[in-house]
This record gives C-alpha cells, sequence and structure tokens, in this order.
C-alpha cells in the first residue's frame, strides 16, 4: 500500500518536533515537508532528536504544498496562525489534522465551507490524548447527574491561549447534557477581578500557568454531602501522538469537517 504523505506545520515547536518523530517512527507514513517560522533550513529528524532525514524545514507554507504535494498537513503551530493555515491546505486539496487551539466558532463555519468547496476534509481536536477525550466523555456523563461543575485546567507557562481548547471543549460537551443553571450565589462579588475564572454558561473555568506543568485538568462536580472528581494529566507530548497519528491515517477517509477526535475514532 503507498504510503500517506504529511506536512508538518510548526515543525520546530514542541509538537511539531513530537509529531516528526511519530511520524518517521510510522512505516504507513513519509514525511515529505517540514515548516516553521523558525529554524529554516535544519533538518527536521535533527530537530526531533532523530538521525537526519533529508527533509528540511522551509518558511512559506504554500510554496512547500506546490513542490511537495503531501496528502495530509499536520498543525501545531499558534492560534493567530492556524486559520490561514487551514486555508491554503485545504484550497490546495490537502487534508488537515489541526492540534493548534484557538478557533472561534465562525471560523470552524468557514474551514467546514472550504472543506465542502474543494471536498477535501479537516479534523479540528483541542486534544489529542485518548485519556482526554475519555475525561471529556466521562465529565459530559455526570453533569446530567451533578449539573455544579467547576473546570480547573493547568498548563506549562508557555502556553498562549486561555482557558485551554481542552476546557472550552469540556464545558461545551456538558453543556450539551446539564440542566441550564447560573452557579453560585447570586450576590457573590469578586474582590479581585477574575478570582471567580471565566464565565461560561453559568459555569467556570479556572486556568493555571505554571512551569513544570504540561497539560492537565480537573472537572469538579459538587453536590449535597459529595463532591466527584475527573482529572487527565498529561505528563508529556507523547501521550499525544496515538491519537495524532490515527487522525492522519484516517482523515482522508472522511469529508468535511470533524471537530474533536472522538468524532473520527469512536
Ligand atoms: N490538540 C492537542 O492535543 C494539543 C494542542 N496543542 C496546541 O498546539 C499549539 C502548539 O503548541 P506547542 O507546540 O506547545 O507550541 P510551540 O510554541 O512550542 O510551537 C509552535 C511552533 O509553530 C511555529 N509557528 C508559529 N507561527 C507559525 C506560522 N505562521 N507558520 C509556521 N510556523 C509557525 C513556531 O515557530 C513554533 O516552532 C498550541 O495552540 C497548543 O495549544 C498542544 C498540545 C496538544
Ligand atoms: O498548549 C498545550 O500544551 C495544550 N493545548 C491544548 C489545549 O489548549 O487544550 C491541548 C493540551 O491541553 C495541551
Amino acid at each position: 500500500m503507498a504510503k500517506i504523505t504529511v506536512l508538518v506545520n510548526g515543525a520546530n515547536g514542541r509538537m511539531g518536533r513530537e509529531v516528526v518523530k511519530a511520524v518517521l517512527n510510522d512505516p504507513d507514513l513519509s514525511l515529505v515537508a517540514a515548516v516553521d517560522r523558525s529554524g529554516e533550513g535544519m533538518d527536521a529528524g535533527i530537530l526531533a532528536g532523530m538521525p537526519a532525514c533529508g527533509v528540511t524545514l522551509s518558511t512559506d507554507l504554500a510554496q512547500t504544498m506546490e513542490t511537495t504535494h503531501p496528502m495530509v498537513m499536520v498543525d501545531f503551530t499558534q492560534p493567530q496562525a492556524v486559520f490561514g493555515n487551514v486555508q491554503i491546505a485545504l484550497e490546495h486539496k490537502v487534508a488537515a489534522v489541526v492540534g493548534t487551539t484557538g478557533l472561534s466558532e465562525e471560523q470552524l463555519a468557514q474551514i467546514r465551507l472550504w472543506t465542502e468547496q474543494n471536498a477535501t476534509s479537516c479534523l479540528v481536536a483541542p486534544n489529542f490524548a485518548i485519556g482526554a477525550l475519555l475525561m471529556m466523555r466521562f465529565a459530559r456523563e455526570a453533569s446530567r447527574f451533578f449539573p455544579h461543575v467547576e473546570i480547573i485546567e493547568l498548563h506549562h507557562d508557555q502556553k498562549l491561549d486561555a482557558p485551554s481548547g481542552t476546557a472550552i471543549k469540556t464545558a461545551e460537551l456538558i453543556q450539551e447534557e446539564r440542566q441550564a443553571l447560573q452557579q453560585g450565589h447570586p450576590q457573590e462579588k469578586e474582590l479581585i477581578n477574575g478570582a471567580r475564572g471565566a464565565a461560561f454558561e453559568g459555569m467556570r473555568i479556572h486556568s493555571v500557568r505554571l512551569p513544570g506543568l504540561v497539560a492537565h485538568q480537573e472537572v469538579i462536580f459538587g453536590s449535597v454531602g459529595q463532591t466527584l472528581v475527573i482529572r487527565h494529566d498529561s505528563i508529556n507530548r507523547e501521550s499525544f501522538m496515538p491519537g495524532v497519528l490515527a487522525a492522519v491515517h484516517r482523515i482522508r477517509e472522511v469529508s468535511g469537517l470533524i471537530y474533536g477526535l472522538e468524532n473520527l475514532l469512536f
């Protein structure tokens, strides 16, 4: 069977380097291009801590697509860049696997249109760790019985967006299931701005940023005389790779926009 050819965008970043390594180690995938705004001309394999692979980093995504013709682009860049990157990929009829967070609902709607216009597909996955998908699924289920809930997400201090994409997706899933509820005391007042976290449909999301952390989330439910805590920890970035690889393998078997890895895998 022919290998799936892959372009990694953001190949010099924390996630991008891990994806390059995972693609190089997968016998059914072929890394044909690596793009990043830093590290131009460096070998992607070496940057990822592997032997040289002969793919050097470039900075121009469109031009690189036109010369290397990848089947799939994997994007782990940054919130301000991802929308434009996805447009370039889909207009070149390259299927996109997107881990970068920060896309708005309006942007997702536009991405859906591009997939339709170009007869291709795009997965936007706020979290590729299978344990995180289960944490979100369990939280959604628990909220049927425990409508009082707060989300605490904890990440490394280089993260650009808050709250995390995972926390937003978790809140959206909970919202689908739980009864409408404005939590907290109606007269509560913040003595310091932001003390109660971000408000989302009557629940609160809290963001912690500290060196030493990777990606962690607790969903805390409270009821009379009991609490339930659902927690997931990514202790390294390898935790995301089985999900990324599964998405690269499957993305061309589907069409349109898929939001959430669970909708491709489960
Ligand atoms: N969906 C998931 O499971 C996960 C998602 N993420 C998300 O992935 C994104 C990247 O995270 P990290 O790798 O930690 O960040 P990072 O800052 O380590 O890497 C981003 C890389 O993208 C490059 N870059 C930025 N703008 C670019 C552009 N316009 N064109 C080409 N390259 C560009 C940077 O030079 C950098 O090398 C973030 O949005 C983060 O939230 C991170 C971990 C897991
Ligand atoms: O920036 C990160 O690191 C992560 N970002 C994603 C998010 O915003 O949810 C996924 C994971 O939490 C790691």
